[in-house]
């Protein structure tokens, strides 16, 4: 059964499959998790060389972080292969992209069912505008468990060369899709990370981009450079005064005065017991 407990996905690197060079450098990463990529990083004519590449790769797979591999589409050429040496490779996820309907994931699931592939979870591309148009449908396979499907994932690159929408420094056109892609995934119970910003070198409209991604609800960012990792960890764990006031809340309800309360003041503020679930789930993600 696939592992829904908590996991930091904070960042989240794509490491070409094509590049041996990178590939050789996930173990030092700091980053929460990798996403090896098969699909748009990988020339049609190297992909072959490319899961065979792999297949060093998971012989010595480095520990400490979250792996996950982009498959092709299953409607592609290279999807169907690539699927079933992931099946091998045993990740901790496949990341499924150009997903359009919730049947694209389930026909995924059904292959990694028919390989005995226990364990394996299913992140899922929101990348175009059909899946845009589906996403309540696509969410809701997280409500259950036998779906695998874990976790969306921004594909604003795509999103971007499919609607025509203009790409601008503050994503203002692309954010309202972006803040739909926070609800379903609440809707869902699923985990759902920003896409990727692709001048790897503006480190300062990269912090900004964080930022904006953390305060719109979502769980991390998905990277292309190492450079990446530090500010999305910072941008994406909860601030010290944050996790402060959700220790203060915590031992609030704590105190035998407001045992079976569901409402109590704190400092002059209404808190009720969602704030209190609120805290915990902050403290959790904080490893506080
Ligand atoms: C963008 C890059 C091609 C830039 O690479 P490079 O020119 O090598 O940059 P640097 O010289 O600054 O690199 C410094 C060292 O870091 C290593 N490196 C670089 N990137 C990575 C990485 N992603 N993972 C691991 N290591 C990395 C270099 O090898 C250098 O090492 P050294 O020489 O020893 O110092 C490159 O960053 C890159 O390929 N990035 C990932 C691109 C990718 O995977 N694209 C596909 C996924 S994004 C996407 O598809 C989004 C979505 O689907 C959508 O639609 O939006
Ligand atoms: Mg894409």
């Amino acid at each position: 059964m696939t592992d829904r407990s908590f996991r930091p996905r904070r960042s989240v690197l794509y490491v070409p499959a094509s590049n041996e060079k990178a590939l050789a450098k996930v173990a030092g990463l700091s980053c929460d998790a990798v996403v090896i990529d098969l699909e748009d990083a990988v020339l049609p004519e190297d992909k072959a060389a490319a899961r065979t590449r792999l297949d060093a790769f998971f012989a010595e797979r480095p520990a400490g972080r979250e792996i996950v591999v982009r498959v092709n589409a299953l409607s592609s050429d290279f999807g169907r292969d690539d699927l079933l040496a992931a099946c091998r490779w045993e990740p901790d996820a496949i990341l499924l992209p150009k997903v359009n309907t919730p049947r694209d994931i389930l026909e995924a699931g059904d292959v990694l069912d028919d390989e005995a592939a226990d364990g394996i979870g299913l992140w899922a591309m929101v990348e175009t505008p059909r899946a845009m148009l589906n996403l309540g449908a696509i969410a809701e396979l997280g409500r259950d468990p036998a779906s695998r499907l874990v976790c969306l994932v921004a594909g604003t690159n795509d999103l971007i060369k499919d609607t025509g929408v203009l790409a601008t420094p503050d994503r203002r056109y692309l954010s309202v899709w972006l803040m739909q892609m926070v609800l379903a995934a609440r809707a869902g119970g699923l985990d759902v990370l920003d896409g990727v910003s692709n001048d790897f070198r503006d480190l300062e409209a990269f912090a900004r981009e964080c930022a904006e991604g953390a305060a719109m609800g979502f769980d991390g960012k998905t990277l292309i450079h190492p450079a990446q990792i530090d500010p999305a960890n910072t941008a994406f764990s909860p601030s010290p005064e944050a996790v402060a006031e959700a220790r203060r809340i915590v031992a609030a309800f704590a105190e035998a005065e407001n045992a079976g309360k569901g409402v109590i003041q704190l400092d002059g503020r209404m808190v009720e017991r969602l704030h209190l679930a609120q805290a915990q789930r902050l403290l959790g993600k904080s490893g506080a």
